[in-house]
C-alpha cells in the first residue's frame, strides 16, 4: 500500500492522474467488503453493507492542506470512487476543535514557481474530484473551516455543522491578503446565490455556525457529539434516491462550473503562480503566518 501510495502521489504530481487515467484503470486496488485504510494524514473506514465510507482527514495542528495532504485525500477518494460498492462518503476531522484550516500556507511561501504551480494544480485536482464525485457526499464540520476547509465542505452535497459558536466557517482569503480564485466564488456563488458571495468574499466574512445555516452556507447544525450520526441519516436519505438518476442530475448542475475550471486550467495556475510570488503577497502570506504564531503567546 506504501509503494502504491508513493507512485500514485508522484504520478499525480506529474498530473498523469488527469492525463491518462493511470491510477483509475491499472493501480487502484479497490474496497470490497468492510474496509480501512490509513495514510498518514487520513483515514477512511468503508461500511460494506450499507455502502458507506467515512473519510476522517488526521493531519495535526489544523488538517491544513498541503501538498501531501492534498495527494492522499484525493487517492483515497478515486479508490472510493472507483469501489462500486461505496454510494456514499462523510467527510470528518479527527482534530478537536478544527475541521480544515484550508490551505497550507507554508506551501504557498518562499518557494520555487515549480513548487507553487504543482501545489496549485493538486489544489485543482482535489476540487475536480470532490465537486464532480458520484459518490454522495456530506460534510461533517465539527471544527473551524476558513479558507479551503470551507471550500472543502461547499463542494460537498450536503453540510452539517457543530452547533459552537466557537467555530467559525467561511472564505476568509482577503484578509490574508489574497484572492480567492473564480472557481472558489463560483462554489460559494451556487450555494448561498451573488449578492451574499459578494458580500462574504470582499469582507473575509467568517459565520458563525447559526449564521451558516441563515445564509445556506450549511444546511444543518447539531451539538458537536452529533454531527457524524446526523450526517449519517442525511446519508441515508440521500441513498434512498436511485444513484443513476441523482448522480446525471448532479452532473448536469454542476457541469458548467466544473467545465469553466477545466477549460481555464492552465491558465488558472499562472495566475496562481504570478499572483503568489509577488513580493507585496509573499510579505502579506508571511505576516500573517507570523501572526497566527504570535495569536498563541
Ligand atoms: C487580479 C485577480 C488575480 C486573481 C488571481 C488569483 C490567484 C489565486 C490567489 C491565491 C488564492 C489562495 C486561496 C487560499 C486559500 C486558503 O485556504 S489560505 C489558508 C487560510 N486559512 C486560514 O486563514 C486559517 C488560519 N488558521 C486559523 O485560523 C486557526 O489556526 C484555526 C484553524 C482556527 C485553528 O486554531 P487553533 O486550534 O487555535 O490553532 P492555532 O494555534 O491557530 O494553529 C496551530 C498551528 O497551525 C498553524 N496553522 C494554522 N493554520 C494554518 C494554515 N492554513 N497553513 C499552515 N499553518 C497553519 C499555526 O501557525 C500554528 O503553528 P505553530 O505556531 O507552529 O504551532
Amino acid at each position: 500500500m506504501a509503494a502504491l501510495l508513493k507512485r500514485s502521489a508522484s504520478l499525480l504530481r506529474a498530473g498523469a492522474l488527469q492525463k491518462h487515467g493511470v491510477l483509475t484503470k491499472q493501480a487502484l486496488c479497490l474496497f470490497s467488503t468492510n474496509m480501512r485504510m490509513f495514510t498518514n494524514k487520513i483515514s477512511v473506514e468503508m461500511d460494506g453493507t450499507t455502502g458507506v465510507a467515512v473519510l476522517t482527514m488526521k493531519s495535526p495542528p489544523v488538517n491544513s492542506l498541503s501538498l501531501d495532504f492534498l495527494t492522499e485525500f484525493t487517492i483515497s477518494l478515486e479508490k472510493l470512487e472507483m469501489d462500486k460498492a461505496c454510494r456514499g462518503v462523510i467527510l470528518t476531522s479527527a482534530l478537536p476543535r478544527v475541521f480544515s484550516a484550508g490551505l497550507d500556507i507554508t506551501e504557498m511561501c518562499g518557494k520555487s514557481a515549480e513548487h507553487y504551480a504543482a501545489f496549485w494544480r493538486a489544489v485543482q485536482e482535489f476540487w475536480l474530484k470532490l465537486y464532480t464525485s458520484n459518490m454522495v457526499t456530506v460534510a461533517a464540520i465539527n471544527g473551524s473551516c476558513p479558507a479551503g476547509g470551507c471550500l472543502m465542505a461547499l463542494v460537498c452535497d450536503y453540510r452539517v455543522m457543530a452547533d459552537d459558536p466557537k467555530f467559525s466557517i467561511g472564505l476568509n482569503e482577503t484578509k490574508l491578503g489574497i484572492v480567492a480564485p473564480f472557481w472558489f466564488k463560483d462554489t460559494m456563488t451556487n450555494t448561498i446565490g451573488n449578492r451574499e458571495t459578494e458580500k462574504a468574499l470582499q469582507l473575509g466574512y467568517m459565520y458563525s455556525p447559526a449564521d451558516a445555516l441563515k445564509v445556506g452556507l450549511v444546511d444543518q447544525l447539531a451539538s458537536a457529539d452529533k454531527v457524524e450520526t446526523v450526517a449519517s441519516t442525511v446519508m441515508s436519505e440521500w441513498l434512498a434516491i436511485p444513484d443513476h438518476a441523482r448522480h446525471l442530475t448532479k452532473s448536469m448542475m454542476r457541469k458548467p462550473t466544473r467545465d469553466r475550471l477545466v477549460t481555464h486550467r492552465d491558465a488558472d495556475i499562472t495566475s496562481f503562480v504570478n499572483f503568489v510570488t509577488k513580493d507585496s503577497i509573499q510579505k502579506s502570506l508571511q505576516m500573517y503566518l507570523e501572526s497566527l504564531k504570535q495569536r498563541k503567546r
